[in-house]
């Protein structure tokens, strides 16, 4: 077992390395939800130094898997994080890390795509929080099937000002296949502008942190990952519903090789 681990300036009990762990539980990785785990804690503390200042934050992890990431998140002072993981083989082992941080950890197993993190803000807490919103983070080692799906997904809450988005101020700091991560920075007259870096860059500021080669994951995956820190934009640059921008941008894009008007003439009011 590994010796005695420092979260936050608090002494724990001793508790057993991601290595560890996954040898206890015999946690093979499953490729259909793209397990691909970090067991290297400078890059897991790398990711978590991206998302700026944490501590006392409240925070969202997603997909904790055997713990890596969320012990780099603790250790940067998260006062209050909640975990989701569709997994349920990972789930003694966040409990582990649970009794090792009490109260600081509330573990929630489900599907992210469906979950609706706002369920975990009470009324009676986001009231008192009107007047001085909280330090919000989602902060992931994201799975790559459900990435891009979920991204989109949070942007039209940003959007909306709705879920965990309601105070226009929660930051993302997130990883994708290092294709995605260059479609979501891409700038203007950029090879890899694309309709993601539209819809992300009109609501957000977008930052591409560093990328993670693959041979650090286990197993590891085919392709090279990127970390991207997403700052919500105190107002979007187009100041329409999301959904219509959606469809322009999509038009737009499906016709880029020909002429940009023509897809835009696609598009019905
Ligand atoms: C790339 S692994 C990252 C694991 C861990 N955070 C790390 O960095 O080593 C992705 C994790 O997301 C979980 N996962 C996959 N699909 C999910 C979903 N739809 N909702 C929640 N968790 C999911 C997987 O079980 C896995 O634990």
């Amino acid at each position: 077992m590994a010796a005695t681990q420092k979260l936050s300036g608090c002494r724990l009990p001793p508790l057993p390395t991601i290595g560890e762990i996954i040898k206890l539980y015999n946690l093979k990785a499953q490729k259909q939800l793209s397990q691909n785990f970090l067991l290297d804690t400078r890059l897991t503390d790398k990711i978590v130094r991206q998302a700026g200042n944490l501590n006392n934050a409240h925070v969202c992890e997603v997909g904790p898997g055997p713990g890596g990431l969320t012990r780099s998140i603790l250790k940067a002072g998260a006062a209050d994080l909640l975990v989701v993981e569709k997994d349920m083989r990972f789930i003694p082992g966040l409990q582990l890390l649970s009794e090792a941080a009490p109260g600081r950890i509330r573990i929630a197993q489900g599907d992210i795509l469906a979950y609706k993190l706002e369920r975990r803000f009470p009324a009676n807490i986001t009231k008192t929080w009107e007047d001085d919103p909280p330090n919000l983070h989602i902060i992931g080692n994201l799975p790559f099937n459900v990435s891009t799906p979920l991204i989109i997904k949070w942007l039209e809450q940003m959007s909306n000002r709705t879920g965990i988005f309601m105070f226009g101020r929660t930051r993302l700091t997130l990883t994708f296949q290092k294709e995605a991560a260059e479609r979501l920075t891409a700038s203007t007259g950029s090879r890899q502008r694309s309709r993601l870096s539209v819809m992300a860059q009109y609501l957000t500021t977008v930052k591409s942190c560093f990328t993670i080669p693959g041979q650090a994951f286990v197993p590891k995956p085919n392709v090279d990952v990127g970390v991207v820190h997403f700052t919500p934009l105190a107002q979007p640059q187009i100041q329409q519903p999301f959904k219509l921008v959606e469809k322009i941008v999509k038009n737009a894009f499906q016709f880029r090789r020909k002429h940009c008007r023509r897809g835009l003439g696609y598009f019905e009011h």
